[in-house]
């Protein structure tokens, strides 16, 4: 098999993200797990996913949390840090996300705050957390229907990205997390959005349902792992270039706080809120992206709400959103738009 190392350099912070099909497999000798472990995973995740850190631990306490947005909130978070503490965890210790977003974000934080920080280590099974969510140190969890509200900068130690994970993925849920793939092609990557346009979708699904690896899935993760470790080695704290990393999450993260009980997932939102942001020939390319992976495009959601959720999230700044817009594929620019322009371009978009 092919491992990619991908080295994300922060300085003390510095990590490598491992990029090979059966990885997880190797947990054992490509993480230090000789020592206490709380492996932290979803009710949605293959058990066998964690049993195989589990195994490869000198002492494990597996959590499992309900799948879904609705569990990454301070309750969870709480229960996390009451089991380290109950399993006598210390500060040698270590915590170890093996699932999607959520698992990924709530855990981080939760290792970020325990003893003010013990190691970290992700195994993301999704391909939203292979491609963004594992990478780059932002873990969080939702306050009052606030998405990311509260949370810090924490850099896992290592990241395993094991492609062969995808294969019990429903097809609903790897076009979900290909939208935050397209985000990024379309803001930096002009090569790899082609390689959008010719994706054959179809024939990588069927790869995965029999088992083998996806050549072109993987090479999609590979991109966008360039693509973020570029991003975030410039940029760890969103201090500036990171903030385009936000395209198509500010009417995105509005669109999702709305819809989260309708079970609207987040990759889902991220696509909605890129069509209002784009030129007109940049949205003829991207349409036929989404259709393809049978992404929505249309949004019936009451503008209002969306943007009462808007106007919370963390791009908020003097009264304007900072807001990233995509005129040509691979460039972009961050304006400025008060809470009305937005609300226009949503309504424009949408209503017509
Ligand atoms: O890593 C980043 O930076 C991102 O913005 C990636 C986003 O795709 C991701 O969804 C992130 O969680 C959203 O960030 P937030 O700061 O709006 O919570």
């Amino acid at each position: 098999m092919n491992r990619e190392t991908i080295t994300l350099s922060l300085g003390a912070d510095s990590y490598d993200i491992v990029l090979e099909s059966g990885c997880l497999q190797q947990a054992g000798d490509l993480l230090n797990l000789n020592r206490k472990v709380l492996v932290v995973t979803d009710s949605g995740v293959p058990e066998s996913y964690a049993d195989t850190v589990d195994a490869a631990s000198l002492a494990a306490e597996v959590v499992r949390i309900p799948q879904g947005e609705a569990s990454k909130n301070f309750d969870h978070f709480r229960m996390l840090l009451s089991r380290m503490l109950a399993f006598g965890m210390g500060r040698g210790d270590c915590v170890v996300a093996v699932g999607g977003g959520v698992v990924g974000d709530m855990s981080g934080f939760a290792a970020a705050c325990y003893m003010r920080g013990i190691d970290f280590y992700n195994i993301p099974t999704t391909v939203l957390s292979q491609v963004d969510s594992s990478i780059g140190g932002k873990t969080a969890i939702d306050l009052d229907g606030i998405k990311n509200v509260v949370g810090a900068f924490y850099q896992p130690c290592r990241v395993l990205i094991d492609p062969i994970t995808l294969s019990t993925l429903s097809r609903r849920q790897i076009a979900n997390g290909l939208a935050e793939a397209v985000k990024m092609a379309l803001c930096f990557d002009p090569e790899a959005f082609v390689r959008f346009e010719s994706l054959d979708f179809e024939a990588e699904l069927a790869l995965l349902a029999s088992g083998q690896p996806s050549p072109a899935l993987i090479r999609i993760i590979s991109d966008a792992l360039h693509t973020k470790r570029d991003v975030v080695e410039k940029d760890e704290k969103e201090q500036g270039l990171r903030r385009v990393l936000n395209f198509g999450h500010t009417l995105g993260h509005g669109i999702e706080s709305v819809n989260v009980r309708n079970g609207m997932l987040h990759g889902e939102c991220v696509a909605l809120g890129m069509l209002p942001m784009c030129s007109d020939s940049v949205r003829k390319r991207l349409l036929p992206v989404l259709e393809k992976l049978g992404l929505p495009t249309a949004c019936s959601s009451d503008p209002d709400q969306v943007m009462q959720a808007v106007v919370h999230d963390k791009k908020q700044f003097a009264g304007k959103i900072r807001s990233i817009l995509v005129d040509t594929v691979g460039t972009f620019t961050e304006q400025e738009l008060s809470p009305e322009e937005l609300r226009q371009r949503y309504t424009k978009y949408f209503s017509s």
